[in-house]
């Protein structure tokens, strides 16, 4: 069966242009002028964009001695709510587990995925069997590589494991992910507060400063590029860690940033809530941030030296953060967002005029799609690229809240907020998964998409760093030893 998308205009990375869309097969067979299929999707008034591409959320992930709430199914549901048909998840090996045993959960997890999937794998410890592995993970598909600087005596790496590993990575031609923030001062921060009788959520803010981003991410950036591998900052939260990756993108490292849309459109006054649960629905890592660091983010976007949007999707229940009450550090870190980020996004960054439609498309799905190496099966409209679309409503409106979301979780943190900017049509490998803004899920439909590695800004870099590898001078003679 074929459909066609009728009247509506296509906005891409780079392009804008009034014409239909055929899909057959879960492809795009054609674009043009008066196509006809099967079943037509009617796009008057609408624009026609890649589906948004979620590159980090943590569904079913075992955290803070429980689970993040929402699953494949409840996360992939939201994701296609909200218009992103591809989700990338962290396979989270605890200290101690083989990569290909964490693999192997994850792809059980995964069946019950309703969109288009893929991985990072976590390198949450180091030693030879995680070395060997890593080729293995690659031949399966899987090119990215996550560090965490953070989480002490849990999930953290230590700087000769970063750098040992970052060398393995950029060998096997992957990218490097880290979780930027400086674990020893964070672990220091919060006993000091603790014992200071600082338990709120709250405290969460005051130990995590804007210095343990901005310090840990310049450390990445520095080791990355003794180590020859391109690097990905994950939700880059200030401007001190936003300044570090720009000062590095102008020296010409391969170095991109990740701010969260919780990041750009929430506040650290939610922190300060009289409210104990409103506050700690809203503690993650890094903390939301003051107007200037928001300003400093939007910026990036705006001038390129950010470049993507994501939702770091960690949803838990009020009842798994009550966990924390009486001592902060035990508040499962994590908000959600899948289902809003396009819509926030759009109503705040597109509608105030601080991005173009075809950079809410860049940074919601074709950037990330070239960073990952599946462009342009994903992130793109062109002929043979996966029908994974969205048919975008500039006009349509909704005020979001928990009691109508696919998510699991009893609250949501933009609760009230109104958007502008909404999907009529959603569809994942051309099944319609939205249609006319009414749901049809189809569990299982959900593939992996395995990915190449050696893309062409690793084969750049491993030609530079090939170039400008120190060599031993070859000299004519030698003077004899004065021994
Ligand atoms: N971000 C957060 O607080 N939770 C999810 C795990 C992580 O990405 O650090
Ligand atoms: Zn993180
Ligand atoms: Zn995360």
């Amino acid at each position: 069966m074929s459909t066609v998308i009728r009247g509506g205009t296509i906005v891409t990375a780079d392009l804008t242009y009034k014409a239909d869309v055929l899909i057959e097969g879960g492809r795009i067979a054609a674009i043009g002028d008066g196509l006809v299929g099967d079943k037509v999707l009617d796009a008057t008034g609408c624009l026609v964009m890649p589906g948004g591409i979620d590159p980090h959320t943590h569904l079913e992930m075992p955290f803070m001695g429980t689970y993040s709430a929402d699953d494949f199914d409840s996360g992939t549901r939201a994701a296609l709510a909200g218009g992103t048909t591809m989700v990338v998840d962290f396979a989270l090996p605890s200290p101690g587990q083989g990569l290909l045993d964490a693999l192997q959960m994850w792809d059980n997890k995964s069946g019950r995925a309703h969109c288009d999937y893929s991985f990072h794998m976590a390198v949450t410890w180091w030693g030879e069997q995680v070395f060997n592995e890593m080729q293995a993970v690659v031949d399966r598909g899987i090119t990215s590589f996550k560090h965490f600087m953070a989480y002490k005596g849990a999930l953290m790496v230590n700087d000769d494991e970063l750098f040992a590993s970052f060398r393995r990575v950029g060998d096997l031609g992957g990218v490097a992910l880290v979780h930027a923030e400086n674990g020893d001062v964070v672990a220091e921060l919060s006993a000091r507060l603790l014992a200071e009788g600082n338990t709120g959520p709250e405290a969460h803010a005051y130990s995590r400063p804007p210095q343990v981003e901005g310090e840990a991410t310049n450390r990445a950036i520095m080791v990355a590029d003794m180590a020859g591998v391109p690097l990905y900052v994950v939700h880059v939260s200030c401007e001190d860690s936003h300044e570090a990756i720009r000062r590095a993108r102008a020296q010409g490292k391969r170095v991109w940033g990740e701010p969260l849309i919780q990041h750009l459109t929430l506040d650290e006054s939610e922190y300060f809530n009289a409210d104990w649960d409103h506050a700690a629905r809203r503690v993650m890592s890094p903390p939301f941030r003051n107007r200037l660091h928001q300003d400093s983010l939007w910026a990036g976007l705006q001038s390129g030296s950010l470049s993507v949007v994501a939702t770091d999707h960690c949803a838990f229940t009020t009842q798994q953060k009550r966990t924390g009450i009486g001592d902060f550090t035990k508040i499962p870190n994590g908000t959600g967002g899948l289902e809003d980020r396009m819509p926030m996004l759009w109503t705040h960054g597109v509608a105030t005029g601080r991005l173009t439609p075809n950079e809410f498309v860049a940074v919601t799905s074709t950037n990330i799609a070239k960073i990952l190496g599946m462009y342009p099966r994903k992130g793109a409209v062109l002929v043979g690229s996966d029908a994974d679309l969205v048919v975008w409503d500039p006009e349509a409106e909704k005020t979001i809240t928990a009691g109508s979301q696919q998510s699991a979780i009893d609250y949501n943190v933009f609760e009230g907020q109104r958007v502008k900017g909404l999907p009529r049509h959603v569809l994942t490998r051309g099944h319609v998964a939205v249609d006319g803004g009414k749901l049809d899920p189809r569990e299982g439909h959900g593939e992996f998409v395995a990915r190449e590695p050696r893309g062409t800004v690793n084969r750049a870099l491993s030609a530079w760093k090939e170039l400008t590898a120190p060599r031993p001078v070859e000299r004519s003679g030698i003077p004899a030893s004065g021994v």
